[in-house]
């Protein structure tokens, strides 16, 4: 039968060239065929089948996932594929596993932390899976507070080894994925004792299980933590508890770039600060920002789709009803989560880029740039979290009841989203330590220090503390420097009342504690104008291909003045705008709205996402949905039988009762 496209007339709407942004999206041609072609390899091979998930008991669940990603390295090893295409096909394969955090964590905590020869030795195994590694920092009784873990590592110098021990219930580990039931190693993180003296919190290589039978080595207990919210979602991981009882390892175990412990049992710390064993957490912070743009995009594809093919309301002379999307309060809500993708796409291009640059400097033993990229990898990590789990729920909400049902693959995408905002720092505690690089900053104003990087607007603090908008029609909107000036204005206006505030504090930590929330929404304030800006930046460099400028410039005002829209209370209490400016943002946005809504279909087209991989019979590409979802429906278990199991045991007999009582 000929597949038909349902949403045809909304694609040939698109004012530009959806194959060129395909290109922008994906960062560059090359990004772009690989992805292109690891998408469609996965989404060909029913290996890698998902849509029975939500169905199947959490010990099916379990070994599915072993057998899709023993196939998926089986596969990658078959086709030589490189580093980058591997980690595409396994993001294709769109179910979370042990291997994230073998590749996500354990190998990056060894590079960033291990010596040469540690590389030499653990890399050389990690990178054919001759062992399988996670990251084991947290524990029951902390998370946040590293410096507060209780995992001892105690040099033996009779022996040249440390006994790694938890002392308390606490000191579990408790939470690393890939723990639970399949790592056999793990970088753990533990108080290096040396004879009697605590010198903090640092990273040791230790073997949990044995590689030829997979029991636990002597000493070690080891389990799975139990179902975590959501049917299917992250319970595909399993993370872990672990315990120690004086457990041995070798000294050259103790990952040893930051410092070493030598056969004398002295304490070296080398020039490198302290706070590289943190390294891994700013890596995979960078990672997350661009996880991101992919989690929201997919779910604002499904909304976008869905909301093109679904009508309700508003139809004249027998004519067809209204596409929901055409509803300005539809439009309100999706264009600026669409536009956010976008921008979330591109800041974390930008990071990752900063990302290798602070590495490159570290490796010259240049560490001034490492503060900042702290402050940005965990800024963005919390805002770039907390507005994709919002939007992805808020998406739900725009397809309407069936939004709810499993098969719109929402559900389940914000089950095993929603923790991110978790984990790799909770989102409020990371943006208290951007809050406190910001007050930092602020007070070398005036010093005569120069500012660079992402608070180099900070220098001009003398006019954007009393400046005025000179905005005056609502086109004026869309001039990046009338934009730029008003989120600059207003993040540094809130940045510098908080340090005010603290000053006036009989202590600065007593201040800093009083002042929290008022701090985070500084913080916040200061990651939405990095947001902005590299948007801004990004549309002012190269970018081919028809039309492509000019969406992208609406989807950056959408993007800037929704959210002015939606802080406007701070806006105009630190009189950054007035109140007619404020209209005129909202009136240049509903135009923005319009000038986006013929090529909303096409925008995230340009995702290039298989159905495959957004895994949804409300997003499907050809947008046939009524005849899916009706077919889906009877595949459910359920409707294996006409009579369900139980009804003889529990429903007939009340029916013959209320039969008798009718007859009384
Ligand atoms: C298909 C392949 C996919 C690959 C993708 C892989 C991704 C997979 C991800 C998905 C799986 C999820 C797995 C999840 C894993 C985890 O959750 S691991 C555990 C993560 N844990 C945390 O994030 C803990 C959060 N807490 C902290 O980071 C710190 O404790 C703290 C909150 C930052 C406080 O640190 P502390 O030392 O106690 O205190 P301070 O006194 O505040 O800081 C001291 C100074 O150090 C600076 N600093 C802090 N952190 C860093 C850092 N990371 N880098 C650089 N500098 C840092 C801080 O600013 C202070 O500086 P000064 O003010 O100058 O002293
Ligand atoms: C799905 C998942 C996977 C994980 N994977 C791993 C892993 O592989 N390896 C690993 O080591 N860990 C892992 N973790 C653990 C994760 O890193 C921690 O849960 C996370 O860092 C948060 O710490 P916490 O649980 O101690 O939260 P808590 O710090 O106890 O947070 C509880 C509340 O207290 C607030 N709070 C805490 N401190 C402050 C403060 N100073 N100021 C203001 N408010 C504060 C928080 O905002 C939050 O609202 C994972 C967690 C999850 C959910």
């Amino acid at each position: 039968m000929e597949e038909v496209d349902h949403l045809a007339h909304e694609r040939n709407k698109a004012q530009f060239d959806v194959e060129a942004m395909k290109i922008v999206w994906a960062g560059s041609r090359h990004a772009f065929e690989v992805s292109d072609r690891m998408s469609r390899l996965v989404a060909s091979d029913p290996a890698f089948r998902k849509d029975n998930r939500a169905t199947l008991s959490r010990k099916e669940l379990f070994k599915n996932t072993l057998r899709k990603a023993a196939y998926a390295w089986k596969r990658i090893v078959e086709l030589h594929l490189s580093e980058e295409e591997a980690s595409k096909l396994r993001f294709f394969v769109d179910e979370p596993a042990y291997t994230d955090l073998h590749w996500g964590m354990f190998v990056p905590a060894i590079k960033g932390q291990g010596t040469d020869e540690q590389h030499q030795k653990w890399l050389t195994l990690a990178y054919k899976m001759q062992i399988i590694g996670c990251y084991a920092q947290t524990e029951l009784g902390h998370g946040s507070n590293v410096q507060g873990l209780e995992t001892t590592a105690t040099f033996d110098p009779k022996s040249d080894e440390f006994i790694i021990h938890s002392p308390t219930l606490t000191s579990s580990k408790w939470w690393p994925g890939g723990l639970g039931k399949v790592s056999t190693h793990a970088v753990i993180y533990a108080r290096l004792i040396i004879d009697g003296r605590d010198h903090g919190v640092h990273g040791f290589i230790v073997q949990l299980r044995s590689l030829d039978d997979h029991l636990p080595l002597p000493g070690i207990t080891i389990g799975d933590i139990g179902m975590k919210f959501g049917n299917g979602a992250y319970n595909t991981m399993d993370n872990g508890v672990l315990q120690f009882n004086h457990v041995r390892i070798p000294r050259n175990q103790m990952l040893m770039r930051v410092s070493q412990v030598t056969r004398e049992g002295k304490y070296v710390q080398s020039d490198v600060p302290r706070q590289l064993v943190y390294g891994t957490m700013v890596y995979v912070r960078q990672t997350i920002v661009s996880d991101a743009s992919s989690a929201l995009s997919r779910a604002v594809c499904v909304a976008v789709r869905y909301s093109a093919v679904r009508r309700q309301f508003g139809s004249q002379d027998g004519g067809p009803e209204t596409q929901v999307i055409d509803y300005k309060t539809q439009q309100s809500r999706l264009f600026p989560l669409l536009a956010s993708a976008y921008a979330f796409r591109f800041v974390g291009e930008w990071l990752k880029w900063l990302y290798m640059d602070v590495t490159k400097r570290l490796q010259a033993n240049e560490f001034s740039t490492l503060p900042e990229a702290h402050a940005c990898t965990a800024g963005l990590k919390s805002l770039t979290t907390t507005a994709t789990a919002d939007g992805i729920e808020e998406c739900r909400k725009l397809c309407g009841g069936h939004g709810y049902l499993c098969s719109s693959g929402l559900p389940e995408l914000f089950a095993v989203y929603v923790p991110a905002c978790t984990y790799e720092g909770d989102n409020t505690v990371l943006l208290l330590q951007v809050a406190r690089f910001l007050m930092k900053t602020v007070s070398q104003l005036g010093s005569g220090k120069q500012l660079v990087g992402t608070t180099a607007y900070m220098q001009r603090a003398e006019h954007l503390m009393q400046c005025t908008s000179d905005v005056r029609s609502a086109e004026d909107w869309l001039k990046p420097s009338f934009i730029l000036e008003a989120f600059e204005a207003r993040a540094l206006r809130l940045a510098v009342t908080c340090a005010k505030n603290i000053s006036k504090a009989p202590n600065p930590e007593e201040g800093f504690s009083q002042l929290s929330p008022d701090l985070a929404e500084a913080a916040v304030a200061h990651c939405q104008l990095i947001v902005v800006s590299k948007f801004i930046d990004k549309i002012q460099g190269d970018i081919d291909g028809m039309g492509l400028k000019e969406q992208l410039q609406a989807l950056c005002g959408i993007y800037a003045l929704s959210l002015l829209h939606k802080h406007l209370g701070e806006f105009l209490s630190t009189g950054c705008i007035t109140p007619k400016q404020a209209a005129l943002a909202n009136e240049k946005l509903r135009s923005l709205y319009a000038k986006v809504r013929p090529n909303a279909v096409a925008l995230v087209d340009a995702f290039n996402y298989t159905d495959h991989f957004l895994g949804s019979i409300l997003g499907r590409y050809d947008g046939n949905v009524y005849p899916k979802l009706y077919e889906e429906a009877w595949k459910d278990p359920l409707n294996d039988s006409v009579v369900p199991d139980g009804y003889h045991e529990y429903v007939r007999p009340l029916l013959k009762q209320q039969l008798r009582t009718a007859k009384l």
